[in-house]
């Protein structure tokens, strides 16, 4: 009937996890929101301990099943059920638990606290409902599938969906198909050639969402990863900076998967506790299968966004000369919209032997560290003297073998003057293909810069916490202080009007 329901983890009595309880906020577009009243609290024997994590199924008679994690009075984590009170109405005010809840316990051989984060279900091809759990047993993440037909009843399939070792609990696990030829979403339950399935999941014990792309087999209820080597928590992280327990959902309106984020903050708790609020919901996500490398998803905001942007200023082939900062004049810069893309002389970096071998964003020196080709990109937040900054960029290495990785990173390092604040730099690599320019795409909103690279291949959530690169003080520049190569760029920027929140 026109709106997105967003059900979310939220503690009313403070800014600090605890007495979980279900937000609901509504919204037409996923950037506009009404705060509706709480969906749920905890308040039965088998939820009194917090009504975590859980995910909507919608059945092809329109019925909406709510499954979600209780944490019982002994502190047991089970899966309980819950329902729209009445589904004629669009805002889907109250919510009734089901009276024969608890529907699932934790079965023989896993841990009452490791049980917990039900997937939307999907449909197997014996026509009965399926559902994926994470947990653990000793060191090994598992996702385990259980059957249904009337979601009041289930039974445990003896394969479990993935297990990788080593990866510790496995929270929030998300599983859905991607198409390798469209670009259209697609609907949980769909599965058939050109067709993979992406697995997620939160580890629990580094807090960083992994996924990895694969193949499932609905007959043996078995995913297998497309490589080994990258496989879940152990290969190519969601998003790589401060970014956890992220879901996605098929728009059938709009036929594509989106994908929520949550973003905790990285300054103290006590600062948390004296501002009255904790974490974001970053901007949702397309997300589609990347089929030009075939071996990522991209994910790139959504359209919507785009009606907050008012003025739009752009900048056109700058010449960015070995150690340059160019600055932009685009106003007030705490609330933008950036596109750039960068060029580079290819033959210099085909003629080098090698450069940087072994570079990592997180042990480098940060954007201030120069090599040969890079760092080259942005600097958002940044006050005039730029004694705060968080630069954006690229960072070109290239290996004894003659091959050039490109990185993405974001350099927290200087962000905030603020003692009491985490200032890591975060970053990965990024698959830039042969003709492709460096591009990447910069939400920025205050305490949260949201950096997409090539298109979305590599993402990163940065919070920061300025105290002079505020409001009208808050400048962007171009930079770079590679040694070797000079940069052409191009710059779209927008100021950004505010979402409204009700
Ligand atoms: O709200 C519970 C749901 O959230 C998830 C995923 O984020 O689990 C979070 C988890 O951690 C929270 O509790 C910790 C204190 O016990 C606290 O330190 C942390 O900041 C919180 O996010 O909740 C359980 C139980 O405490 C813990 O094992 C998790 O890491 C999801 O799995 C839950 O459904």
């Amino acid at each position: 009937m026109g709106w997105y329901h967003l059900f979310y983890q939220y503690n009313p009595d403070a800014a600090v996890w605890g007495n979980i309880t279900w937000g609901h906020a509504i919204s037409t577009d996923l950037i506009n929101w009404y705060h509706l009243p709480f969906a749920m609290v905890p308040d039965q024997w088998y939820d009194i301990k917090g009504v975590w994590t859980g995910s909507a199924t919608i059945l092809p008679d329109g019925q909406i099943v709510m499954m979600y994690t209780g944490d019982t009075n002994e502190e047991v984590q089970v899966q309980n059920l819950a329902y729209p009170a009445n589904l004629s109405d669009p805002l889907l005010l109250d919510w009734v638990k089901y009276s024969g809840n608890p529907v699932l316990t934790p079965p023989p051989g896993i841990g009452s606290k490791d049980f917990r984060d039900p997937t939307t279900a999907w449909v197997g091809p014996n026509g009965k409902w399926r559902v994926a759990l994470g947990t653990k047993v000793n060191k090994t993440g598992i996702t385990l599938v259980y059957e249904t037909t009337d979601f009041t009843s289930y039974e445990l399939l003896d394969e479990v969906l993935h297990a990788v070792p080593g990866t510790g609990m496995w929270e929030c696990v998300d599983f859905y198909p991607v198409s390798t030829t469209e670009s259209n979403g697609l609907d949980t339950s769909v599965n058939g050639p050109g067709i993979k399935h992406v697995l997620k999941s939160s580890l629990d014990d580094n807090k960083h969402d992994y996924y990895a792309l694969g193949t499932y087999d609905p007959i043996s209820n078995k995913w297998t990863p497309d490589n080994p080597d990258l496989d879940v928590g152990i290969g190519l992280r969601v998003d790589y900076g401060k970014y956890y327990a992220s879901k996605s959902f098929y728009d059938q309106n709009k036929q594509r998967r989106l994908l929520l984020g949550w973003t905790g903050e990285t300054d103290s708790e006590a600062a948390d506790i004296l501002k009255g609020w904790a974490s974001l919901q970053t901007i949702p996500r397309e997300v589609v299968f990347d089929k030009k490398t075939g071996k990522n998803i991209l994910q790139w905001p959504i359209k919507e966004v785009e009606k907050l942007r008012s003025k739009s200023t752009v900048y056109k082939k700058v010449l960015l000369e070995p150690g340059s900062l160019v600055p932009l004049d685009i106003g007030a810069a705490t609330q933008l919209d950036i596109i750039a893309t960068f060029d580079i002389d290819s033959t210099v970096l085909e003629a080098a032997l090698e450069a940087d071998v072994g570079y990592n964003c997180t042990t480098s020196g940060g954007s201030s560290s120069r090599g040969a080709f890079g760092p080259f990109g942005l600097v958002v937040l940044a006050d005039e003297s730029r004694t705060e900054q968080t630069p954006v960029y690229f960072y070109i290495a290239k290996g004894t073998d003659g091959v050039a990785s490109t990185y993405f990173c974001a350099d927290q390092s200087k962000s905030s003057t603020a003692s009491d604040v985490v200032k890591l730099i975060y970053g990965s690599t990024v698959p830039v293909l042969d003709g492709e320019n460096f591009s990447m795409r910069l939400l920025v909103d205050h305490s949260i810069v949201e950096s997409f690279g090539q298109g979305g291949r590599t993402v990163i959530t940065s919070r920061v916490y300025p105290t002079k690169a505020i409001y009208s003080a808050a400048k962007v520049f171009l930079f770079n202080n590679a040694t070797g190569i000079t940069v052409t760029a191009n710059v779209n920027a927008w100021n950004m009007d505010s979402a409204n929140i009700k």
